[in-house]
């Protein structure tokens, strides 16, 4: 069996989707999320583009030492010493330096010519080697350069002192026939490619990343870089999970494994989802709500007599569904403890009392409490915000004018009858968001809603996600409840909390 490694670029190029913005600490819990889930690269930014994501990086490589880390860096000096600096207190780190190698890229996004894309290519590599023995480089939008052209500056890059050359299919246009033929073309033709690692990173807007990968795989080579639910700039990157699963399926196929904790998979999802705001469409593979979920009379009584009738993976592997033990009402501190191992949540005494609190709670309100409602649960209470509901009221109605009062609490402990207002809408939940909008002292523009419900049942909790637009940033948030006026709320909430984190708005009363 060949191993194939597993380059996580959720941080970097994840990180890229219009409206993802991660403070450095859910960077980090990502990062040790991604360790335990087997990852053997994680790439944890890109330092030069911001003092967060240089701070990301760093602490992300002091703290992670199990897996190497990745930092990206444009073929400039100033890329590479910046991301150099970020990565040097890391056990083993890798600088990732990429220069563009169509004739399209080269000719109208960086107007150079092939000559001096080689002399980037060589001043790039051999400084990034001069700092570290692991040099990564990528042939940005590799997939629609010249193969003679591409072997040539891989070839060059190799004799500067890469370790591993990256194929990007940058803006997803491969199919995986040709992308196969492609990556054996590069294989044969550039010199000294025995003593490296081939790696493809591939995009999605034909949904093709996964395929394409694969493609990839069988073609020969050992790296496969990829994101958490196929986050990433535009209809995103490979998703792990699928690459995961379908190697480890039909490794009769492949011939390769890779060193992914399957059973982490679930937990992984769910937490990247959280902290990026990013839902996972239902019908998603692996990690969608659906993708075990039978409904059709004939499914369902195939599942029942064989699972394996209509399952090719069972939920175990993924870790989903893992919880044995019915929650409710009269269920106590070691039911909740054992049911959170089982299902790979891990938190401290401390977050465990104030949790199995909002437990009793939620379990007063709905008969049994489900995986997800766990997951929920958890997901809460990691993130320490900056303004927290303290009090919220909406009056609605057909022959009313929709109005809402929210009161929020500064963790500084601002004075509290500051922090509400009332405010109408068209809506109940639009008269809450601009209630919200006169406390904090800006307009957020909402660019998109969506509320589902998170089981089935007339108990089942409300989750809502939103985008907000607060001046030219884009930020998602997501709130979860028995009641979807709070879940909106909370939604909104975190957004605003986001923007507040990153420094994009400020709390100016009006
Ligand atoms: C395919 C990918 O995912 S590539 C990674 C994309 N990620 C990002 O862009 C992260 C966010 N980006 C940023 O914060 C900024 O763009 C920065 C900090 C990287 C650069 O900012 P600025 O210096 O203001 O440049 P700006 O973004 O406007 O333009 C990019 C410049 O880099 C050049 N460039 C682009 N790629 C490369 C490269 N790989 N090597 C060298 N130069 C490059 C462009 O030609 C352009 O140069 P020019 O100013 O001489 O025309
Ligand atoms: C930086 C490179 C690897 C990239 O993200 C791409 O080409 O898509
Ligand atoms: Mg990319």
């Amino acid at each position: 069996m060949r191993q194939i490694e597993f380059f996580d670029t959720t941080l970097r190029d994840g990180e890229q989707s219009p409206g993802v913005a991660l403070n450095v600490e859910e960077k980090l819990q990502i990062a040790r999320q991604l360790e335990k889930l087997g990852v053997d690269i994680i790439e944890a930014g890109f330092p030069i583009t911001s003092p967060g994501d240089f701070q990301a990086v760093s602490l992300i490589a002091e703290k992670v030492r199990d897996t190497k880390i990745a930092g990206l860096a444009r073929a400039e000096v100033q890329d590479i010493e910046r991301a150099w600096e970020a990565l040097k207190k890391a056990e083993s780190p890798r600088i990732h330096t990429f220069i563009a190698t169509s004739p399209i890229h080269m000719q109208y996004k960086l107007r150079k010519t092939k000559e001096q894309v080689l002399e980037h290519t060589k001043m790039a590599v051999e400084l990034a080697k001069s700092k570290v023995s692991d040099v990564e480089f990528s042939a940005e939008d590799a997939s629609r350069s010249e193969v003679d052209f591409l072997a040539q500056v891989f070839s060059l890059a190799i004799k500067s002192g890469a370790t591993v050359l990256n194929i990007p299919d940058t803006v997803g246009y491969a199919v995986p026939d040709e992308f196969a033929e492609f990556v054996k073309a590069i294989m044969t033709k550039t010199e000294g490619i025995e003593k490296v690692k081939v790696s493809v990173h591939c995009h999605n807007d034909l949904g093709l990343a996964v395929a394409n990968s694969l493609a990839a795989v069988k073609a020969g080579i050992q790296q496969i870089e990829c994101a958490v639910n196929g986050l990433g700039e535009r209809a995103g990157n490979a998703a792990l999970e699928e690459l995961a699963m379908a190697l480890y399926t039909r490794k009769d196929q492949y011939m390769a494994q890779s060193r992914i904790v399957t059973r982490e998979i679930t937990k992984t999802s769910r937490l990247v989802s959280r902290l990026s705001g990013m839902s996972v469409q239902h019908n998603k593979s692996i990690v969608g709500k659906n993708a075990f979920a039978h409904e059709a009379g004939i499914h369902q009584d195939g599942v029942l007599k064989e699972r394996s009738t209509y399952e090719i993976i069972s939920p175990e592997m993924i870790g989903l569904d893992m919880n044995t033990i019915v929650l409710g009402k009269h269920s106590g501190r070691h039911a909740l403890r054992k049911s959170l191992d089982d299902l790979g949540i891990d938190i401290g005494e401390e977050r465990f009392q104030k949790l199995f609190e909002d437990f009793k709670v939620l379990a007063e309100k709905k008969k049994v409490v489900t995986s997800s409602d766990l997951f929920s649960l958890a997901d809460v209470h990691e993130l320490e915000e900056e303004l927290t509901i303290d009090y919220w009221q909406v009056v609605t109605g057909n022959n009313l004018k929709p109005t809402a009062t929210i009161g929020l609490q500064h963790k500084n402990g601002e004075e509290k009858e500051e922090l509400i207002k009332a405010a109408y809408g068209d809506g109940p939940v639009a008269a809450a968001y601009k209630a919200i909008d006169k406390i904090v002292g800006i307009d957020g523009e909402l660019l998109h809603y969506n509320l589902q419900a998170i089981d089935s049942g007339e108990d089942s909790q409300g989750e809502v996600n939103v985008t907000v637009k607060f001046r030219e940033h884009i930020v998602a948030g997501r709130g979860i409840s028995t009641d979807i006026i709070e879940a909106s709320v909370k939604a909104y909430l975190q957004a605003v909390n986001r923007a507040l984190g990153k420094g994009w708005v400020m709390v100016k009363k009006r």
